[in-house]
């Protein structure tokens, strides 16, 4: 697990996790066998856009078409030289035994003018000259159609990318914490990169490159067998043998290439986690123990990499053994058959070479089913994942008909709520309390206590098991997130600034707040000066998550951006980090604007704050062991009486 992940699933209440020799414990699989359900499922996503599909399948396939058209060229040509060189007197006048498109040209040739394409140079040279022309419109033709295709295919492509990328958005949007809790933060980008991503492939291309090529072994089949049937008899077991060994080798493939590509995952995700927590690992000066925990993921890659190629090392030179085979049984056969005086007299040299040709067009799209079958099996596996993501259901939802809250006064009211993240161990227990409007609650306790979960509980991020949770007598259960969340406020210890100025910072709590308001705001809440005094003022950049500013900078730029939503309920969890006295201060005068009226939860660490509260409740393990005032509870002598002499005394 990296530290950025532990860091963002929760605070300082779990475990440490030692961030150099992080194991993952479940990988993802690249590789997933073909499932029809899943296949079906993925053609559903490409539905919508069958029609530009066909068509730029249609357009690929005539491309397809025309380009194996160039043997034919090539066999007219070397039949008509083959003609000149063997013509005679008495030939020179009859039409040449020639292929069909030597055949055609010359007719044009002598047609225009230029005489009988054996009489004459001119003839024979115009005739030449009418092929390569012929040629090169069909060639002209083919490469416009493959601009085609790749143009729609991959507009259509795109589109089905971009929807699978929003539904995964939003459906991230509408999942509850518990998944973001449960999943660490690397995999949920995966998800929205490297799955979706392995898709591509596969909706751009995955229509065309199955036709395309199947039409190509089927177009190269049979010319090649119209060029001379006797060639293709004579390599047809060989091409049987291939899709053997073809279909042999990715079934084994697949596995090996899963275990080498888990490898580099893992040496990737080592090496961003070291990247990611370089102060840590400066800190305790763990460089010499990285590198070797790293050298070790490297050796194992390396390892597994090796032992991929090495298959591969034998399946490429095989494919090209057969392919060389193949050549050369043309070859040797096709010269057998033109010495032997088995073709008509100019015709042997331009079959033979036609033939020779129509093999090697036989022999790519075996390759390149290979290549495909591999990004399948990897888009297989990202499918099922993105899948799974899109079913997986929220656990907090609104129910039917749930209604939307008027503008509240703001009474919370805690009714015997029992709430644990994993429903086995409650981490609350039966939790009851009154916050009256306007009212300040200083949630008090030792860490891990419960504090936090309240605040979530309040925030209706998570549902209690047992119990209710009442705000102006109605229980949040049964109203609608969006009318409860905006009319609540939730500043947390370590704050989140988006990238991008403070002026778009603050306005995300109310995205129509005017320049003008967002001034007003600030000037109220008294942190207009400070942020004034930032490098561009309101129009500073917060750097990537706020990196650029100070810690008592995001609070003031986080409470100004709550205090432009005016929320009825606010909740703080106070910072625990010190920042210099005039901050502090500045800090403080801005929290008590921003509290006023307002019925607050504070999970307080400062005393101010504890003393300012109307109620204090004391949290230990779960339950509220006592509640009351300041002064009520110093005068119970109990534990707040003991936590705060312990306070008094340390700040002392
Ligand atoms: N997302 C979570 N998933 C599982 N357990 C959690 C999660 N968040 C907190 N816990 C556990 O719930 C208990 C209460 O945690 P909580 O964060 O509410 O305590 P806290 O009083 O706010 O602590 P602190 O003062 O350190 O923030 C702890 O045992 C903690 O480990």
């Amino acid at each position: 697990m990296s530290v950025l992940t532990a860091i963002f699933r929760r605070k300082s209440t779990k475990p440490a996790v030692d961030p150099v020799i992080a194991e993952d414990e479940e990988e993802d699989a690249r590789y997933k066998p073909l499932d029809a359900k899943l296949l079906r499922r993925m053609a559903t996503l490409l539905l919508p856009h069958r029609k530009q599909y066909i068509a730029g399948t249609a357009v690929g396939l005539v491309h397809v078409f025309l380009e194996l058209q160039s043997p034919r060229f090539t066999q007219a040509i070397i039949d008509h030289c083959s003609a000149w060189l063997m013509r005679t007197p008495a030939s020179s006048a009859e039409p040449p035994e020639v292929s069909f498109v030597a055949r055609w040209s010359a007719a044009i040739a002598s047609l225009i003018g230029f005489g009988q394409p054996l009489a004459s140079v001119r003839g024979a040279i115009a005739t030449l000259v009418v092929v390569i022309l012929l040629w090169a419109c069909v060639t002209v033709v083919s490469v416009i159609l493959q601009r085609l295709t790749i143009l729609i295919t991959t507009g259509a492509g795109e589109k089905v990318q971009f929807e699978i990328r929003r539904r995964i958005f939003a459906h991230l949007q509408m999942l509850s914490m518990s998944y973001f809790d449960k999943t660490k933060l690397g995999r949920i980008i995966s998800r929205c990169t490297s799955d979706i991503g392995s898709l591509r492939e596969i909706n751009v291309w995955g229509i065309y490159t199955i036709t395309a090529n199947s039409m190509m072994i089927v177009i190269a089949s049979i010319m090649l067998a119209i060029t001379d049937i006797r060639l293709f008899l004579a390599v047809a077991p060989l091409g049987i043998a291939l899709f053997v060994i073809n279909r042999l080798y990715l079934q084994k493939a697949a596995g090996v290439w899963q275990v080498a590509r888990e490898g580099y995952t893992k040496v990737a995700t080592n090496m961003a986690e070291n990247i990611t927590g370089m102060r840590v690992v400066t800190a305790f000066h763990r460089q010499s123990e990285n590198l070797e925990a790293f050298n070790a993921l490297q050796q194992n890659n390396t390892d597994n990499n090796v032992r991929a190629a090495r298959m591969n090392g034998i399946y490429l030179p095989l494919l090209d053994l057969c392919g060389f085979l193949g050549k050369l049984i043309i070859l040797l056969y096709g010269g057998y058959l033109i010495v032997a005086g088995r073709f008509p007299a100019s015709q042997g040299v331009g079959a033979v070479v036609a033939a020779y040709l129509y093999w090697d067009w036989f022999m790519n799209p075996i390759r390149n089913f290979g290549t495909f079958y591999n990004q399948l099996l990897v888009a297989m596996a990202g499918a099922e994942r993105v899948f799974n993501l899109l079913d997986m259901k929220p656990e907090v939802l609104d129910r039917p008909g749930a209604a939307a809250l008027p503008r509240i006064v703001g009474e919370v009211r805690f009714d015997n709520v029992t709430f644990g993240y994993n429903p086995d161990r409650p981490v609350l227990h039966e939790v009851n309390f009154e916050a009256r409007p306007g009212q300040m609650i200083a949630l008090v306790g030792a860490t891990g206590s419960g504090k936090s979960s309240i605040i979530s509980l309040i925030a209706r991020f998570y549902e209690p098991q047992k119990g209710r949770i009442l705000v102006d007598g109605r229980d949040i259960k049964e109203v609608t997130g969006e009318s409860l969340h905006r009319q609540m406020g939730l500043v947390l210890q370590v704050n989140y600034l988006f990238t991008g100025t403070v002026m778009e910072n603050i306005r995300y709590a109310k995205p129509g707040a005017t320049d003008e308001q967002v001034h007003e705001a600030a000037r109220q809440l008294g942190t207009y000066d400070a942020i004034m005094a930032l490098k561009d003022g309101f129009s500073t950049d917060v750097g990537e998550r706020g990196g650029n500013m100070s810690l008592g900078q995001r609070q003031l730029i986080c409470f100004t951006r709550a205090f432009v939503a005016d929320p009825r309920i606010f909740m703080l969890d106070e910072a625990t980090s010190a920042v210099d006295t005039a901050t502090e201060l500045l800090v403080q005068r801005s929290l008590e604007r921003l509290l006023e009226g307002r019925t607050t939860f504070v999970v307080a660490h400062r005393l101010s704050t504890i003393l300012r509260a109307d109620q204090i409740l004391v949290i230990d393990a779960g339950k509220i062991i006592e509640r009351g005032t300041h002064q009520a509870l110093i005068a119970a002598g109990g534990k707040y009486s003991r936590l705060y002499d312990q306070f008094v005394t340390h700040s002392a």
